[in-house]
């Protein structure tokens, strides 16, 4: 306990994800650890109760503490993860001691894998509880304490929750329950995938009507895919799914979207990749979810034209391919054969 009489909680990772939650956390006076991989935004940290690099707008509380040592965590029963994805089983594979509950804020899939992230972190803490929050958050916005709400699916169901939501929830920071991990990380990362798509839209001046269907058929393909894998529809129905389509394909506040219109404005992949230091997940997810789609037999052809794209097919050339499908019922569920992957 500290003296505020509550116990601290861990963010592992300072990126503007981890640093909004730990701003959001440390509102009402708890003390956060907030692990952050680079020494130097650990020094600025805690001299400027800022973080430069990553979340400037926000200023953060005193009773936030960065650290480059996972250990200083160790006294945390609650830690969220909120590396980008590709890099959280490295880093929670530091974890000396395991913390009763392990809450997965990233949004991704691994690639070569094809594992979801509970997996992972799972494999890296197995004597951790874990449970998901997702939902439609931009960091600038939670760290501002704007109103925000989110899916809490917890892997160890209700005894869970009644222990993680009175340690998360704030006034401005709605949590709602669920216990439907696996649906709670499809919306997620499913998401940043379709968010580059719409930013492709706009890029190219195609127009709202076709931001709108893409959304529409983007979230069809992510039903499809997450009933395959055991996603409930209503999971994707809420905040996680439907929620955070609406936000992340809606705005250049997302890197995602942002990343597709540049695409679509005709820049060139190889170079809005490269250096690139903030992460926009659905780049990462878009390879895997297409293979994944393929093996499971699914057809999610945004997602596959996405991986296209960001393999340097020219957008254009893309979106007339897009049109050029076959007409169909809206509802039909065609094989994975219909995908131009
Ligand atoms: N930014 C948001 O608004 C937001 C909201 C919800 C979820 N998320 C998710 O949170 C996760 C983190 O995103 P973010 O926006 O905080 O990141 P960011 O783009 O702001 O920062 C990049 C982060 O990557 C870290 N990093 C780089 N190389 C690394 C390595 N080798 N090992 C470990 N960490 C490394 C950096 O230290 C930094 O913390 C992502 O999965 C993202 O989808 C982000
Ligand atoms: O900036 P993006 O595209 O990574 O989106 C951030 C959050 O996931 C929105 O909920």
């Amino acid at each position: 306990m500290t003296a505020t009489g509550k116990a601290p909680i861990g963010v592992i990772g300072a990126g503007a994800w981890g640093t909004a939650l730990a701003q959001m956390l440390a509102s009402d006076g708890r003390e956060v650890r907030l692990w952050a991989l680079e020494p130097e935004l650990v020094e600025r940290i805690n001299a400027d109760h800022r973080n430069p690099v990553y979340l400037p707008s926000a200023e953060l509380a005193p009773t936030i503490r960065a650290t480059s040592t996972l250990g200083d965590l160790g006294d945390c029963a609650t830690i969220l993860a909120v590396t980008p994805a590709q890099h959280l089983g490295k880093v929670l594979g530091g974890l000396r001691a395991a913390p009763r509950d392990l809450v997965l804020c990233s949004k991704g899939i691994e690639a070569g894998s094809g594992r979801l992230m509970n997996a992972v972190v799972t494999e890296a803490a197995p004597d951790s509880e874990v449970a998901v929050l997702s939902g439609p958050t931009f960091a600038h916005e939670v760290a501002a304490g704007l109103p925000t709400a989110v899916t809490l699916a917890c892997g160890g169901g209700e005894d869970q929750w009644d222990r993680l939501a009175p340690a998360i929830a704030r006034p401005s920071f709605r949590p709602y329950y669920s216990d439907d991990v696996v649906g709670a990380e499809i919306g997620g990362s499913v998401k940043n995938v379709l968010a580059i798509a719409c930013g492709v839209v706009d890029g190219l001046g195609l127009g709202q009507n076709a931001r709108a269907a893409l959304i529409a058929r983007g979230y069809a393909e992510m039903l499809r895919f997450g009933e395959a894998l055991g996603a409930r529809p209503e999971t994707l129905a809420g905040l996680c799914g439907l929620g955070d389509l609406v936000l992340t394909c809606s705005s250049t506040s997302s890197r995602n979207f942002s990343l597709g219109k540049a695409l679509g404005e005709g820049q060139s992949a190889q170079s809005l990749m490269a250096d690139r230091r903030t992460v926009a997940e659905g780049a990462h997810t878009a390879p895997v979810l297409t293979e994944l789609a393929m093996r499971h037999g699914i057809a999610m052809p945004i997602v596959a034209a996405v991986y296209r794209l960001l393999g340097g097919a020219p957008a254009r050339e893309i979106v007339s391919e897009l049109l050029a499908r076959p007409l169909r019922s809206e509802q039909d569920e065609p094989g994975a054969q219909d995908s131009p992957a």
